[in-house]
């Protein structure tokens, strides 16, 4: 066991003459993620430290804020971690792999899937232990140095291909081939074996070439100088050792072999940091926010693994959908935190520490090695394949068609489901836009009776309906005052007040659907999840039971044709969200147009007010004037030419004013209003006063 229990995992771990790794593994045995944390040495201009490696697994992390606090002592383990291994800053780049790596490299070797992968603020360390420089190797050289040892010399047995990606963005760019584009993300019908589309899968044995090949790679990756590191790397990059064993199972029959494949993968993760701290702006600050969104869906998993949830939530990001198999899967995995002694990383540092604490909870379970498991059952089968013989070839084709049958109703439901779930999205993003829609008609009201709305999304269900009954008691006192003066009709505050209390009922009303719907969503993933493993476990027995090459290919058809519809599906449904974030769009357009032609009006009127009063305009306001003019002339422009239409007649140029009908008609409007006698001001030439 990898873990809290180091010495478990000598015995757990098979050695290179197992022939069977699945059989060596217990059907119930998780596997805790080992947690490491690395501090790196204070620099020298960085002001005092605040956090202490105590022992090999205890950190101190010291609280200024509470210094003079009694309590402190009492209190005093809140800043001590214990993790399963600590490393203090003057830990070598050798020990750190020696402790975390060489020992997945070995369970690779021999058909186990493992991943390591280093996580921590920007700055803390992460691509030193990782990647390191040519005088201090990291963690990636170190193992496929490692790797290639040990297949040295044995090329027949043993294939060894690597990939490099990197996630920027929430985009995949192909490290090893830059120039390929962006790279989509695919994972079959049974929810499994996520794979990049077109990535490349370079096969070699050879340390130099490797180091040349990740020489380039790292230079292809995106890095950036934030103001915490001079070369700070944007991306997640992902590199991906597969080791393919492959030894005939009789001697003298060379044509059956038994196969392992282990992976190993090894993940140098952006920064966590704040963007207030590295001082981000626009891009750098778009970039923190996606990284910031895979990594807070990275901890959200965390979270519902250490908790033991039922249902964790792989697809918020694609981070989390490549480390799913890593966090819960056939996995055994390695998490090195990384941590600034600083004290002016203080903040960084708990949230890093926190978070790799959370992490300790987590299991993996080795018995789910998929690859291994259905190598491994190709072979086992086939050695059985003399007792299926006897059976009659009539009962067994009666058992496979059976199988078959079971594993396409099991399909068909499985689509049913997505089908389902495409239609809860697809009426919950619906209810989205009603919902603003309604907070639409609230602003427009609240606003016609001179009051400020609070804007949409910042109201709980239970504050909707606090606000839904106080306006409808005020609505109740309008219309007893609308009574009282025996008016004939609702005064013009009445009817905006029910407008408005209707409005409220409405997002009410479309709140409890809100969250009717997102239950029903719930429970039909989990169904989904269910039905996806009945699936699987029907689609493991069917090798079995298969005689021929032609059947497997057939089986092999069948899977490929069930991952294309549900492909086709998820293309549906992102086209569906698409759609559904075009028109939500299309109705903040609508606002902002409603906004821009307030400001229109505004400005037209207080020009009036200008002109009319002779104001003299400061130069700056002046020349803020010109620069508007312009723009509108600009935009008059476009416009025109897109549309057609000449949408001068909606904001005249200032030189036009007085002579424009539109801006006539307002001046009267505006004096009848004011009560003065029409439109007489004699215009001035208003080029002039702006
Ligand atoms: N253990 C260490 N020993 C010596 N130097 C270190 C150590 N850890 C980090 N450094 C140095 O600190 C600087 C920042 O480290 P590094 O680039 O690895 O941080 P990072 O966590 O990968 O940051 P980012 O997320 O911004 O890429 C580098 O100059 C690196 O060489």
């Amino acid at each position: 066991m990898i873990g809290n229990n180091s010495s478990n995992n000598n015995n757990n771990t098979p050695t290179s003459s197992d022939s069977d790794t699945s059989r060596k593994i217990p059907k119930t045995a998780d596997e805790k993620l080992m947690v490491a944390v690395r501090i790196r040495p204070l620099k020298s201009d960085e002001p005092q430290r605040c956090l202490y490696a105590i022992n090999k697994k205890n950190v101190f992390l010291e609280d200024d804020s509470e210094k003079n606090n009694a309590l402190r002592q009492k209190r005093g383990s809140d800043k001590q971690y214990s993790f399963d291994v600590v490393f203090s800053e003057d830990t070598t780049q050798e020990n750190v792999y020696e402790v975390t790596t060489s020992s997945l490299v070995k369970d690779v070797l021999n058909g186990y899937n493992a991943t390591v992968f280093a996580y921590g603020a920007t700055g803390a360390g992460k691509t030193h232990t990782m990647v390191g420089d040519p005088s201090q190797p990291g963690i990636m050289v170190r193992a496929l140095n490692d790797l290639f040892n040990a297949v040295k010399d044995k090329e027949d047995e043993y294939s060894v291909t690597m990939s490099y990606l990197e996630l920027y963005n929430e985009q995949i760019r192909d490290l090893l081939n830059p120039s390929s584009g962006y790279l989509e993300l695919r994972e079959d019908s049974r929810g499994r074996n996520i794979q990049v589309a077109g990535l490349s899968e370079i096969s070699t044995t050879s340390t130099n070439e490797v180091m040349l090949l990740l020489q380039k790679g790292n230079k292809a990756r995106t890095v950036e100088p934030t103001a915490m590191n001079k070369t700070s790397s944007r991306s997640h990059a992902l590199l991906s050792v597969t080791v393919r064993h492959s030894i005939p199972i009789d001697k003298k029959d060379h044509l059956r072999m038994r196969m392992k494949q282990g992976r190993l993968f090894m993940i140098d993760l952006a920064g966590s940091e704040r963007a207030n701290k590295t001082k981000n702006r626009g891009k750098r600050l778009q970039e923190g926010a996606h990284i910031n969104r895979s990594l807070l869906a990275l901890g959200n998993c965390i979270n519902a693994l250490s908790g033991g949830a039922r249902y964790v939530n792989y697809r918020d990001s694609k981070l989390t959908r490549l480390l799913k198999e890593a966090l819960s899967g056939n996995c055994r995995t390695v998490m090195i935190a990384h941590v600034s002694p600083a004290s002016n990383q203080k903040d960084e540092s708990r949230n890093t520490l926190t978070y790799a604490d959370r992490a300790k909870n987590i299991s993996s379970k080795a018995e789910r090695n998929v690859l291994d498991v259905s190598y491994h059952k190709m072979t086992e089968d086939r050695p059985r394949s003399a007792e299926i013989n006897k059976i009659t070839a009539e009962q067994r084709s009666n058992e496979v068609k059976k199988l078959r049958e079971q594993i396409v109703e099991t399909f068909k439901m499985q689509m049913k489901l997505r089908r389902k779930l495409m239609e809860i999205d697809s009426h919950l993003l619906g209810l989205g836009m009603e919902a603003e829609r309604q907070h639409l008609i609230i602003s427009h009201w609240e606003s016609r009776n001179n009051k400020l709305y609070k804007g949409s999304g910042l109201k709980s269900r239970a504050q909707t309906q606090q606000t839904l009954r106080k306006k409808q008691s005020v609505t109740a006192d309008s219309f007893k005052s609308a009574d009282h003066e025996q008016d004939s009709d609702i005064d013009a505050e009445a009817e905006g007040e029910i407008a408005v209390q209707q409005a409220w009922g409405e997002l009410a009303d479309i709140e409890r659907e809100q969250e009717r719907w997102s239950e029903l969503r719930t429970h039909m993933e989990e169904k989904l999840e269910a039905c996806r493993q009945r699936g699987v476990s029907l689609e493991d027995k069917l090798p079995g039971l298969l005689s021929s090459d032609d059947e497997r290919e057939i089986l092999a058809l069948m899977c490929r044709v069930h991952e294309l519809e549900a492909d086709k599906m998820a293309l549906q449904s992102e086209r569906l969200v698409r759609q559904h974030e075009l028109r939500r769009r299309d109705l903040i357009i609508l606002r902002y147009d409603r906004q821009r032609q307030l400001c229109e009006e505004i400005i037209t009127r207080q020009r009036l007010l200008i002109e009319e009063n002779k104001v003299k305009l400061p130069t700056d306001l002046q020349e803020l004037y010109q620069l508007y003019q312009q723009e509108i002339h600009a935009s008059t422009y476009t416009d025109f030419n897109n549309s057609g239409v000449n949408s001068a007649e909606k904001l005249p140029p200032i030189s036009k004013i007085y002579s424009d009908p539109m801006f006539r008609r307002n001046t009267s409007e505006h004096s009848e209003m004011s009560g003065s006698e029409g439109s007489g001001v004699s215009p001035p030439s208003s080029a002039d006063s702006v």
